[in-house]
């Protein structure tokens, strides 16, 4: 737990790590000191922090400060990224996932991700809940599997009588919300999103937004948002990243401050957190 007098300058020795007034909830995954590098070049420093259980929890902090390297170590897609080495740990009910035994691929299935911009398979609608199911072995009714896929991301009544189309004839709020459906048909326990409304019209950013609130009751959710309304309409928690010059001149990104949403919008410690969160940098 983070001390409220922690001073940023501390160059995160003594990192938040659970936001305040959580003890009671599970912690579901648990960066523990986590760095990431691109090559020889320090991109994320050291950041510890809880992912709580069944809550929302948003990434903020101006472009270019890790939001999407620390989300991607969360189901080790920065493994697809050459170059790219993560020291630290990340504890995920009781295994650290870059432990040599443990296969990235069945990690993904239960930490999934959705991206930015809808990607859609190019198949129909209904494949694109089966396909992925019936890959990782899926054996039961999978008419069943579609539809409750497609009822939980809100989009049954939509798409019931055009299953057979190809996902990508949906709008974009549709076809991030069959992604969703996608992901979730997988049955995952964490759902990861990086900016997964930005691509989106204001009616489609609410529907998905509408969703993501519903999702967290059987989910747990990590999303990285540049919009700070967002992050104050749909997250239980927030944790403000910066970024800054290290001795080599090269920037790199840091944890500053994890907290309640209300306390990070409303009351935040660090005099960085309170310049962001009121507009005034990034
Ligand atoms: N594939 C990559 N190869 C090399 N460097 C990368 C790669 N991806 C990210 N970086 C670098 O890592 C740092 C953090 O980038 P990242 O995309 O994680 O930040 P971000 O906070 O998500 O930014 P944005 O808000 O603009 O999406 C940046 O300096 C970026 O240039």
């Amino acid at each position: 737990m983070r001390s409220r007098n922690q001073n940023e300058n501390h160059q995160n020795n003594n990192p938040p790590t659970k936001p305040k007034h959580a003890d009671l909830s599970e912690t579901v995954l648990q960066a523990k000191k986590l760095s990431v590098y691109y090559g020889e070049t320090l991109a994320l420093q050291e950041v510890s922090m809880d992912i709580l259980k069944n809550s929302v929890t948003a990434l903020i902090g101006p472009s270019g400060c890790g939001k999407s390297t620390l989300i991607r170590c969360f189901n080790r897609l920065n493994d697809l990224i050459d170059g790219c080495r993560v020291e630290g740990k990340v504890i995920y009910r009781g295994k650290d996932l870059y432990g040599s035994k443990i296969d990235p691929v069945a990690v993904r299935r239960r930490i999934g991700m959705v991206f930015q911009k809808p990607n859609p398979f190019p198949k129909s609608i209904y494949e694109n809940i089966a396909y992925g199911a019936r890959i990782n072995g899926f054996k039961g009714d999978m008419d069943e599997l579609v539809e409750r896929s497609l009822q939980r991301a809100a989009l049954w009544n939509e798409v019931k009588d055009k299953l057979k189309t190809s996902g990508l004839s949906l709008s974009g709020g549709q076809q991030q919300r069959l992604c969703i459906a996608r992901a979730i048909a997988l049955k995952p326990e964490v759902v990861l999103m990086d900016e997964p409304a930005s691509s989106l019209d204001p009616i489609s950013t609410e529907s998905v937004e509408e969703l993501i609130h519903q999702l967290k009751h059987d989910y747990t959710i990590v999303i990285v948002t540049h919009n700070m309304q967002q992050a104050t309409r749909i997250s239980d928690f927030t944790a403000f990243f910066n970024a800054k010059a290290g001795k080599n001149g090269k920037r790199f990104g840091y944890l500053v401050e994890y907290d309640k949403t209300e306390a990070i919008f409303e009351s935040p410690q660090e005099e960085s957190t309170k310049q962001y969160v009121s507009g005034r940098f990034g």
